[in-house]
């Protein structure tokens, strides 16, 4: 599977306001087809925002801002689209809580990847075509949970439930997969593997990948380009490696060097 060649996400000038509060304020950013980001900044500075703006889970302020998703515009002058379906459909979304249905197998719910392209009837009667079947098994072995296919999902644990929301993505067909701290309730075994799954999808699939993350040392490890963000606005927009100290205590402030640094190999 080979991502397309247009951006993953093209962001312009997007502001979003809360009440007072700016959450983003005149962002730009382009994500190219293929590319591994890692966004970061402090709690507040509008991670989860920008994600969910870009998914078109959320409107921008109206104005000069736009949003493009794989060469389709998913908001423009603070309107949705109607061609976030379309863009949607492209992008795997993954959450820190999993988001799977805890009562339904891990088979399930990676089934539910499909639904977007098979006939309604057929999802709600859990009547799957055998292709369909087959790709979800091989996306559960894929990620490396495909013996707990059958378990429940509230009964896994919190990796084995990440990987199984990833492997929806596959089903789903996605050509790049947004994860808003992915990691952020898993124990460091569990994160790292979930990592190296985004990498290895990235790097031997193609598929984009923008990651929010709250532990630097993974954004430096796994990720070839940081953005940050601080307040609403990018503070850094480059490669990994070229993230130093200072900018770190640029974007965190000075009591957050330490524990940034206390994890790095
Ligand atoms: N639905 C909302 N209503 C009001 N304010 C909101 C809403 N969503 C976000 N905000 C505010 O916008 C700002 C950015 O929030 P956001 O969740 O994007 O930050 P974040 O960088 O993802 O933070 P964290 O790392 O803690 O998840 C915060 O000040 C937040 O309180």
């Amino acid at each position: 599977m080979t991502a397309s060649a247009a951006a993953v996400a093209s962001v312009r000038d997007v502001s979003k306001t809360f009440g007072a509060r700016k959450a983003l304020n005149g962002v730009s950013i382009e994500v190219a087809a293929g590319e591994m980001v890692a966004l970061i900044g402090p709690s507040g500075s509008g991670k989860s925002t920008l994600l969910r703006s870009i998914t078109g889970l959320q409107n921008i302020d109206s104005g000069a801002g736009v949003i493009e998703v794989f060469g389709q515009t998913v908001q423009k002058n603070g309107r949705i689209t109607g061609q976030v379906r379309a863009a949607r459909q492209k992008l795997g979304m993954i959450f820190q809580q999993f988001n799977l249905v805890g009562r339904l197998s891990l088979f399930s719910n990676v089934m539910l990847g499909a639904l977007g392209r098979i006939p309604g009837w057929q999802g709600v009667l859990g009547v799957w075509p055998s292709a369909d079947k087959r790709q979800a098994m091989e996306a559960l072995h894929r990620v490396g949970v495909s013996e707990y296919a059958a378990q429940r999902a509230n009964t896994l644990s919190g990796g084995q439930q990440q990987r199984g929301a990833i492997a929806r993505a596959l089903v789903q067909g996605a050509q790049a997969i947004l994860a808003d701290e992915p990691v952020a309730s898993l124990d460091p075994v569990s994160a790292r593997k979930v990592m190296e799954l985004l990498v290895e999808l990235n790097k031997r699939d193609g598929l984009g990948v923008i990651v929010t993350l709250h532990q630097v040392d993974y954004a430096i490890r796994y990720c070839d380009r940081v953005i940050a963000l601080k307040a609403g606005q990018v503070v850094y927009d480059g490669p990994s490696t070229a993230l130093d100290t200072k900018q770190l205590i640029d974007i965190y402030g000075p009591e957050f060097e330490d524990a940034f640094w206390e994890t790095k190999t």
